[in-house]
This record gives C-alpha cells, structure tokens and sequence, in this order.
C-alpha cells in the first residue's frame, strides 16, 4: 500500500484564500482591517526566517502586519510594557509573541500578558482552560492545523484511536483536546511511555510531535493509518554535498508512507498550515472584538 500524500501546502493556500475573502469583506461592509502584530526578541536566524514570512503572508491575505523587533537583552519590564500597548491597541487584533524567549524573560509571564482575546497562539492559561472545558477560545495554530487536515481527510473522526506522541503545551496537549472534542480515543504517548511501538500500532492517527529527526518507523505504523508529521528537523546531508543540510520530520518518511493510508510530509504539511492558522485566528479575533460573525471553517 502507498499512502496518500495530505499536501499541507496546497490545504494552506486554500485556508490563506478564505482568510483573504473575509478580510475583504471585513473591509468593504465594515470598514475594518484585521492586524497582527508579532513581536520578535533577539536575532535567532531560524526565528528571524518565520517572523518575516508570517508578515509576508498577512499583507497578502490583505491585513495589517506590525512587527516589533526587539534587542536581545530588552527587559521583561520593557517587553511587558510593549504587551501592554498592544492590548490596548484597537487596530492589533492579533498578537503573537516568538517563542522561544531569551533565558532571562519569564516566558508563562509574558505570554499571560497577552489580552486572551488577541492570544492568536491559543497559548494564554485563559485560552488553554477554555479549550479543555470545550468552551470557544482561541486555539494553537499548529494542532488547529492537524486538526483542519485530519478533518478533511476523514470527515468524522468520531470513535478513532488517536496517539498523541509528545507532551508539549504548544502542540501534544492542545492536539489531544481537539481529538478528543471530535470524539477520538486520544493517548498522548511521551518519552517515559511503556512499548511506544505497541502503542502507536494501535492508533489509526498518529500525531508525531516529539522533536526527534525520524523517530517513528514504519513498522510502528498500523496499515491504513494517518500519519500527521509535526516535526520540522534540520539534519546534516552529506548526500546533498558537504555542510548541507535537509528538513525531516519526526516520522521516517519513506517506511511510514508504505504502511500508512496517509501521511503529510516534512517540508510541505503541517508548516504551511500553522502560519496559515494563525491568519485565520486573527480574522477569527478580529470579528469577535467587533460582535461580529465568525468566519466558517476557520475555527475548531
Ligand atoms: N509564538 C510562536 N508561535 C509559533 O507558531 C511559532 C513560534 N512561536 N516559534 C517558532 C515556531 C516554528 N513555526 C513554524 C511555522 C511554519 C513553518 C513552516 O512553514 N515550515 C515549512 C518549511 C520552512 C523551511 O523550509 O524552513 C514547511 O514545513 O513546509 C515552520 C515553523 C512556528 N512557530
């Protein structure tokens, strides 16, 4: 069996193109403007690479980008100050702080400084409560993305095994809440997990989200299963030439894609729709701070 590519960038597109539409609509009937600001501490080159290409893709679906680039060494009084105006700004409806932050600023601090409102990240203690008691929030962009894809693909996921591998408040655990609330029977599976092997054979999702270049073979991987792959990986590429490098994720494409009925790939899945999740979440923030109809299909 080979299995079926999920093309997350062309998914991402289409998502990036419903945004727009809103946008627009936003613009034209009431004379508003979504904006997102992105708030960038330090000079991380990986980080530096993200922040301009979410900036790049707000202006296109038509919403304000404002990106505040702050010295290494800001203080967390500064940067909370800068939150603060933020918040306060009615022409920022999204605000998203990079992680991560340098070792000298509180990171839980910062981001429960954001407005829950505007957390487009879903990472606000406020957001996460909401999301584990079912309650509308906002949710993190890349389980909101897994989710969009799974969905998709399956319609219902009602009554499906699920593994979550890894733990993370960014991605394992959100991700577990979304399988749960379309009726999964989730296991999140981490590094202290008994037989991880035996585990994921029994799911028919498998969310790897561990950080890990290839961790999950395909003998792991229960025939007809959906692979979701959220592992981005640079690993050396010695094939490619010396010193070049080459993106993973964290399952192991080749056998996984053998076995499984579908699988995303690394680059090209689940990247493309984070950043375009965080575009729908701004939309999604924006009319719900002016009372007005959320966009359909854009949220869990
Ligand atoms: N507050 C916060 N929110 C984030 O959402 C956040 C963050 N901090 N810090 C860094 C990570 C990383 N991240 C990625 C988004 C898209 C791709 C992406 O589109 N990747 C391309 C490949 C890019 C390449 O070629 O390097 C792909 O997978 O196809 C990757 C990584 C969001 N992050």
């Amino acid at each position: 069996m080979s299995a079926t590519i999920i093309d997350g960038k062309a998914f991402a597109a289409t998502v990036r193109e419903k945004v727009a539409v809103h946008v627009s609509r936003l613009k034209e009937q009431n004379g508003i403007t979504p904006g997102l600001a992105v708030v960038l501490v330090g000079e991380d080159p990986a980080s530096q690479v993200y922040v301009r290409s979410k900036g790049k893709m707000t202006v296109e679906v038509g919403m304000n980008s404002y990106e505040h680039k702050l010295d290494i060494d800001t203080s967390e009084a500064d940067l909370l100050t800068l939150i603060d105006t933020l918040n306060k700004d009615p022409a920022v409806h999204g605000i998203l702080v990079q992680l991560p932050l340098p070792k000298h600023l509180d990171e839980d601090l910062v981001i429960n400084a954001i407005d829950p409102a505007k957390d487009v990240d879903g990472f606000h203690i406020s957001n996460v409560g909401l999301l584990g008691t079912g309650q509308k929030s906002m949710v993190p962009c890349t389980p909101l993305g897994c989710l969009m894809m799974l969905r998709d693909h399956h319609g219902s996921l009602s009554g499906m095994d699920a593994v979550v591998i890894g733990r993370s408040n960014i991605v394992g655990k959100p991700m577990a809440q979304l399988l749960l609330g379309d009726s999964c029977t989730v296991t999140i599976a981490h590094s202290r997990t008994k037989d991880l092997p035996e585990v994921v054979r029994r799911a028919d999702i498998v969310v790897a989200a561990v950080g890990r270049p290839e961790m999950v073979p395909g003998d792991w991987i229960k025939p007809g299963a959906t692979v979701i792959d959220v592992g981005i990986n640079r690993i050396d590429a010695p094939e490619k030439g010396e010193g070049k490098t080459r993106l993973v994720g964290d399952a192991h494409y080749e056998s996984c894609a053998e076995v499984a009925g579908a699988i995303t790939p690394v680059p090209g899945g689940v990247g493309p729709m984070t950043i375009a999740c965080l575009l729908a979440n701004t939309v999604t923030a924006c009319c719900r701070a002016n009372g007005l109809e959320e966009p359909e299909g854009l949220t869990a």
